[in-house]
């Protein structure tokens, strides 16, 4: 059985009291047995972190030993003695590719200026750790160990049917009970192996022990700015089933005129799609519905009408649209009139521009972060918000990059529905013809 004490207290052992002057590469290391969740983690914690704009990059080694396996067309991963400690041949084949992954992560930190490598491997034995700590020391790199336990039965069952089965190993080679069968197998023999990262021993690392699934936490030696943004996250996620819808407000009277921002109301048009909106959430039946919109009337408006259905309406400022500074009230013919310098600008770098006395794609993404992490911790929500400020939270769920944010598509009279899923999410757009409504966008719009 393996260690996972689900009573121990938190301790939070803080090294230094510095913060990160420089940019200090960091390596943060997975470990755990197979279906303990490390490429869940890493995928996800990639995506945070590279959101927030902290360059991040994951290396799965499993991905390494299939290329070196496609190469000379074998496919061990589907025979759980391949995974067995005395199997010479695949003993070399698996150091094989974890030296290949280093050696791909290592160019990222030096030349790539990545922030953040995530080592997705099993990491399960000591003297793999010291590898790894080995090469980082020698690099200058600093080194974060995650660790994934779970002793839950239904957890574990629910990763083997959900991704293990549908994983490269397995697909068209066996059935979907066969596969689940030899998994099972591989994992026993990691077991005969695993060393759990030694709460006695090892305390000399900093490292983070997730139990169950973040039903509780054991934090060691937490060094630096990533590290501790990395431990808030992992502590607010969850894995329970819910839903998320995202809505512009209906149409106002400043998006009728073609003017941007200000606070104007919704017109008649906008109306109805507030209406529309009532009709269809007293239809979709969700459960402890709690709505979140922005402070702007357009938006306080289109929330009005679920104040019966949601169990929660609240107003939050941090989903205010971006504010326009200078430009706030004009329309974007005035402001290339007004301001050609201003124009070009943005075009040429729309995410990092910023109006004067206004606001950025970059600044709206980092005010965003409090409403991404209470999302993560919240069940079923409905955002009602605005233009850009829904491109920065979908680019969060759609793993877009910062190019992309500005120009992904969110139009008028839309409610998209986001259901989460292992390693993405799936979206459903529901577009009310109810009304007229006018076109924000403008050039090249990105669908999701
Ligand atoms: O299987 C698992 N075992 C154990 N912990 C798991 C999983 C999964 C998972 C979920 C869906 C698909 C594949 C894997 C996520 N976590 C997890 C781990 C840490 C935190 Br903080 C949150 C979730
Ligand atoms: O970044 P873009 O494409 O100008 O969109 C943001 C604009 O969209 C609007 O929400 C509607 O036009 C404006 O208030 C806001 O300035």
């Amino acid at each position: 059985m393996e260690e996972a004490s689900t009573k121990r207290k938190v301790t939070h052992t803080l090294t230094s009291g510095y913060s990160d002057h420089v940019r200090v590469p960091n390596v943060i290391v997975m470990v755990g047995l197979p279906a303990r969740g490390k490429t869940y983690i890493s995928k996800k914690l990639c995506r945070y972190l590279n959101w927030a704009g902290i360059k991040t990059r994951v290396f799965n080694v499993g991905e390494y030993r299939r290329k070196e396996e496609n190469a000379c067309d074998a496919n061990h991963g589907a025979n759980a003695n391949f995974f067995s400690a005395d199997n010479q041949d695949a003993l070399r084949v698996r150091e094989e590719s974890a030296r290949r992954a280093m050696e791909d992560l290592c160019e990222y930190l030096e030349t790539s200026k990545g922030t953040v490598a995530i080592l997705d491997a099993t990491n399960t034995t000591k003297k793999r750790r010291k590898m790894v700590i080995d090469f980082c020391d020698e690099k200058g790199f600093r080194c974060f160990f995650i660790e994934s336990v779970c002793d839950d039965p239904n957890i574990i069952n629910a990763n083997v049917t959900d991704v293990k089965v549908n994983s490269p190993d397995y697909k068209g080679v066996m059935s979907a009970e066969q596969a689940k069968d030899d998994f099972m197998k591989r994992i026993d023999n990691y077991k005969k192996q695993y060393e759990p990262l030694d709460m006695d021993n090892e305390t000399y690392l900093s490292f983070i022990k997730v139990i169950n699934a973040g039903r509780s936490f054991y934090v060691n030696r937490v060094n630096g700015h990533a590290q501790s943004r990395v431990i808030y996250y992992l502590m607010n996620i969850h894995l329970l089933p819910r839903v998320v819808y995202f809505t512009r407000h209906g149409e106002s009277e400043y998006n009728a005129m073609g003017r941007m921002g200000g606070d104007s109301p919704l017109t008649p048009h906008g109306d109805a799609y507030a209406h529309a909106l009532e009709q269809f959430f007293k239809g979709e039946r969700v459960q402890d519905l709690r709505v979140w919109s922005s402070q702007k009337i357009r938006a306080v408006q289109t929330a009005k009408g679920l104040k019966g259905i949601a169990a929660h309406v609240e107003y939050w400022k941090a989903l205010d649209e971006l504010d326009a500074g200078i430009c706030e009230g004009l329309t974007y013919a005035d402001i290339e009139n007004r301001y050609p310098k201003q124009t070009e600008d943005r075009k040429k770098d729309k995410y990092h521009y910023r109006f004067p006395s206004g606001e950025s794609y970059e600044d709206v993404v980092a005010r965003l972060e409090p409403v991404i992490m209470e999302l993560e911790r919240q069940g079923n929500v409905l955002v009602v918000s605005h233009q850009a400020v829904l491109r920065c939270i979908l680019a969060y769920f759609t793993d877009r990059t910062m190019s992309e944010v500005p120009y992904i598509d969110v139009p008028l009279h839309t409610l998209i529905k986001l259901v989460p899923r292992a390693y993405s999410c799936h979206l459903t757009f529901y577009t009310f013809d109810v009304t007229r409504r006018v076109w924000t966008a403008r050039e090249g719009s990105l669908n999701l």
